[in-house]
């Protein structure tokens, strides 16, 4: 069998953590391998190694022996991994966003003009060219954009796709580790990348490919191996994949799906957006207008780029937001976020680096900071406000509560934020938010990157902040099958604009044609 990429007994400790444990993994040409594994059980670690990432190296290194080719390689870097013809696309992304596609795309590649057509030893940078070959490699990952326009111009899911192309331009790409790269993705663009992750693997590139969503890994891949708890738990082959045992191995125990019963007959608005305009990069958004119900739980949707994001981001100043706004017969000043969060109003963006996490400072300090700095809570004598000393216990008590609750994964409520997965940092966000008991709760793409167990507890978590607190709840999520669950209405938008709001049959076909601006008449 010709393995590419073989890796034996491969481990790895932070300190006393032990992220991976002997694991035996092979990758064969031409192979799409899935992983999966609930949040912490160690897949970006394990791809993390094999891309030499830094804080490998900085943490220790690892044990035990990768292949490539049948030949042993000590990856000790980044640039030991690109020269086995290893190339990632991480969770987080990586672009330089002053820079246009096209740039980012043949970065350390670019074409150079013939030097010795030139005066002087500098060479230039053959712009056409370049501009040749990322228009190419994007043709292959499924997008037809325009290379010249600046990243900082375009949308996360087409910063993705850009993201893939960068190392499918590389053609001495041999093994491709993509990190969850749908997460950011509507249904039709991973549809697409999906297509053309088989076509690029048919050209005998492999592709390690990591994601939460079980029918996606069903379908693109040839095999599947899942991790628990930094161990392999077992492997599949296509066909033998069955996807309640997969969810079944991969979590440890059977999964209930939450759902609420809808009951919210309120009439009475708590925010209304009147004829509001929003605008960033080249989008604009003019005549907007929505009514929030006291106490609902409002999904808002649409495919990735049509706008589900502008109403919390307007109004806390991430976009520029002009018109009129009202909160409890209030007039609000869009992007004056202090006072509007003073006023009971706060917003969970779906960006993680927009969530504002500490990344140096603990889990219990993410937690409560933000209830502390703005609410004076955790204090030990209230009536002193800020010059009173912390509550220590109480913050202990209320942070160990917390990380059960939202079953974050954690050694224990010191751990520095940084050194948590991707997953965790996400519940960690969502608790803060938890804890300032907002009354209103704007909340993006909350199961982002969650494994299927965590989803259904953060589900539940938002539930009960409505039922409990009758917080309203605004989620804006590409999940629909999840906002089906949880909601009270539907807003649909469709190209810029408030297309549908469906208030009570959410399984009517109408919905999955709102997406697309259609509708049944
Ligand atoms: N720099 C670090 N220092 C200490 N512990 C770390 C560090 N990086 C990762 N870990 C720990 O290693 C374990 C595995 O984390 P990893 O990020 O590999 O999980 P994951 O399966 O990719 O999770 P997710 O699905 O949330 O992305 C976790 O317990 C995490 O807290």
């Amino acid at each position: 069998m010709e393995y590419v990429l073989k890796v034996e007994n491969l481990s790895k400790n932070f300190n006393e953590i032990k992220a991976l444990d002997n694991i035996n993994f092979d990758l064969k040409k031409g192979e799409i391998h899935g992983i999966i594994g609930a949040n912490g059980s160690g897949k970006s670690t394990f791809v993390n190694i094999l891309f030499g990432s830094k804080h490998i190296m900085e943490t220790g290194g690892y044990e035990g022996d990768i292949f490539i080719d049948n030949i042993k390689v000590d990856i000790k870097s980044t640039y030991d991994a690109m020269k086995q013809g290893i190339g990632m696309v991480h969770q987080e992304l990586a672009l330089f966003g002053e820079q246009d596609i096209s740039s980012n795309i043949k970065i350390n590649r670019e074409n150079i003009i013939d030097k010795t057509k030139l005066l002087g030893e500098f060479a230039l940078v053959d712009r056409n060219k370049n501009e040749k070959d990322a228009k190419k490699a994007l043709l292959k990952v499924g997008v037809d954009i325009n290379p010249r326009i600046k990243v900082k111009d375009i949308p996360t899911n087409l910063k993705q796709f850009v993201e893939i192309a960068r190392e499918v331009d590389n053609d001495k790409l041999k093994v491709l580790i993509l990190d969850e790269p749908t997460s950011s993705l509507n249904v039709e663009e991973t549809k697409i990348l999906l297509s053309n992750l088989k076509a690029i693997a048919e050209t005998g590139v492999s592709i390690i490919f990591i994601s939460h969503r079980l029918y996606e890994i069903v379908d693109v891949c040839h095999r599947v191996t899942i991790f628990r708890s930094g161990r392999v738990i077992k492997e599949y082959k296509k066909e033998d994949y069955d996807m309640d045992k997969m969810a079944l191995d991969m979590i440890g125990k059977e999964v209930v799906q939450v759902s609420k019963e809808r009951k919210n007959t309120t009439k009475e608005n708590i925010l209304s957006f009147n004829n509001v305009e929003v605008s960033y990069g080249y989008e604009h958004y003019k005549n907007i207008s929505l009514d929030i119900k006291k106490g609902e739980i409002l999904g808002i949707t649409g495919l990735a780029g049509h706008g589900q994001e502008i109403f919390g981001y307007g109004l806390m100043g991430l976009y520029d937001m002009k018109g009129d706004v009202i909160y409890k017969r209030e007039k609000l000043i869009p992007g004056d976020t202090n006072s509007i969060i003073k006023k009971g109003i706060y917003l969970l963006p779906d960006e993680r680096k927009e969530w504002g996490l500490l990344l140096n400072k603990s889990v219990w300090e993410n937690i409560v900071f933000e209830a502390y700095d703005r609410q004076n809570s955790f204090l030990k004598y209230p009536a002193l406000g800020k010059l009173s000393p912390l509550n220590y216990k109480a913050i202990r008590k209320y942070s160990n509560d917390m990380v059960e609750k939202l079953n974050i994964k954690v050694r224990d409520i010191g751990q520095k934020v940084s050194d948590l997965s991707g997953g965790n940092q996400q519940k960690v966000c969502i608790g803060r938010a938890i804890t300032i008991d907002p009354e209103v709760l704007f909340i993006g793409e909350p199961t982002r990157g969650i494994d299927l167990y965590s989803k259904e507890i953060i589900l539940d978590m938002l539930l009960k902040l409505n039922e409990e607190k009758n917080t309203t709840i605004i989620i804006f999520s590409g999940e629909i099958s999840e906002l089906k669950r949880v909601c009270d209405r539907i807003v649909v938008m469709y190209r810029n604009r408030v297309f549908k709001i469906f208030d009570d049959d959410f399984k009517s076909e109408e919905l999955s044609l709102a997406l697309s601006g259609r509708s049944l008449e």
